[in-house]
């Protein structure tokens, strides 16, 4: 995939990761696991991945959910994709990941929304065990498909897991198609979330046209925004929603590739990751979905650093300074 000498060295740079999706960063490896467990599906793993140079609409990556959700649908398989992933991400340098996942009932199995939970603190459980350089923590997801009741649901599982997971889950994201629903009926949810100490990082603006949507939810406002990709003016956002997000100082997590296959940005050079990082703001590179989109954290720092002449100074900055951007309590290891 990369180079060697500077492909070392962007696995080799501690890093952080704090926008990965549990479902979307299954590994080829796991996916083959999967596909054995279940051949009655007829899954292959082309419908599972976007493979290099290959490109989707948003709306045809939300099929390719559809697909791994009927794949990963027992504890058994919710056990085998976590730790692997998180294994995954260690073997890649990354010392710090926040995990996120979309708590999902599945009657066939007996799978429900709490054992769904309680499995994957499982696996972060066991891998710290097993002594993995790298500390992991869950984010309780929101589909936005799924309505307001649900939502306040997944509120409530998560309040009560913040409570009782030894500070392993720490918050809420929201997610899901982002042209289904309006993120308005949220509000009072998200809002309860964050009364109780839920730490939010919301999807904003990963489509044109929402800034009335987006411009409601900065008021909360979240403590980490996920792409913002149409949030500035030059891609029809606003001035005011760009002040909005520096007034309060809201980091945004960056996917490149994600953005590029799910063609909501033209081309890595067009991606808006150069707007943000020229105001200074902080930014930070992830994966979103590295099996999905094929990718991992080191490829994603060097496409960012030859995309936009970075220093490897600048590359090691950009990773130190994510540390002020996760919400577990305290780093309890320096990068260096
Ligand atoms: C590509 N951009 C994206 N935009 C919005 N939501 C996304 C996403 N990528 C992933 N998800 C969300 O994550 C779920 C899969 O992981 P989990 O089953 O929760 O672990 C998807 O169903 C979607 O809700
Ligand atoms: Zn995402």
């Amino acid at each position: 995939m990369m180079d060697n000498e500077a492909g070392a060295f962007y696995r080799k740079l501690p890093k952080v990761e704090l926008h990965a999706h549990l479902n979307g960063s299954v590994s080829v490896q796991t996916m083959e696991k999967l596909i054995s467990r279940k051949p009655h599906l007829n899954i292959k793993h082309s419908m599972t991945a976007i493979g290099k140079g290959q490109r989707r609409t948003l709306d045809e990556c939300f099929q390719v959910f559809k697909v791994i959700h009927q794949l990963v649908d027992t504890e058994e398989d919710i056990l085998t994709v976590a730790t692997d992933v998180i294994r995954e991400f260690a073997a890649d340098g990354v010392k710090y990941l926040e995990l996120r996942s979309t708590p999902r009932e599945e009657k066939n199995t007996g799978l429900t929304k709490k054992s769904y939970v309680e499995t994957v603190i499982k696996a972060i459980q066991q891998c710290k065990n097993e002594g993995l350089d790298i500390d992991v923590r869950f984010l309780l997801a929101i589909d936005r498909r799924n309505g307001t009741e649900v939502a306040m649901e997944t509120v409530e599982l998560a309040e009560e897991f913040m409570l009782s997971s030894d500070g392993l889950v720490v918050g809420l994201d929201l997610s899901g198609d982002p042209t289904v629903g309006h993120g308005k009926d949220l509000l009072p949810v998200l809002q309860r979330a964050k009364n109780c100490g839920l730490k939010l990082s919301l999807h904003l603006s990963e489509v044109p046209s929402q800034l009335e949507e987006s411009d409601l939810l900065l008021n909360l406002p979240p403590d980490r925004i996920g792409h913002g990709t149409f949030l500035h003016p030059e891609v029809g956002g606003s001035q005011s929603l760009v002040d909005k997000v520096l007034k309060n100082n809201i980091p945004l997590e960056l996917c490149l590739t994600s953005n590029v296959k799910g063609k909501t940005v033209p081309s890595y050079s067009k991606h808006h990751f150069k707007y943000w990082y020229q105001l200074g703001h902080p930014s930070v590179i992830c994966t979103d979905d590295k099996g999905v989109f094929c990718t991992d954290l080191s490829q994603e720092y060097q496409l960012a650093a030859t995309t936009f002449s970075l220093s490897r100074e600048a590359v090691w900055q950009l990773s130190q300074q994510a540390i002020d951007c996760i919400f577990g309590p305290e780093m309890p290891l320096v990068l260096q």
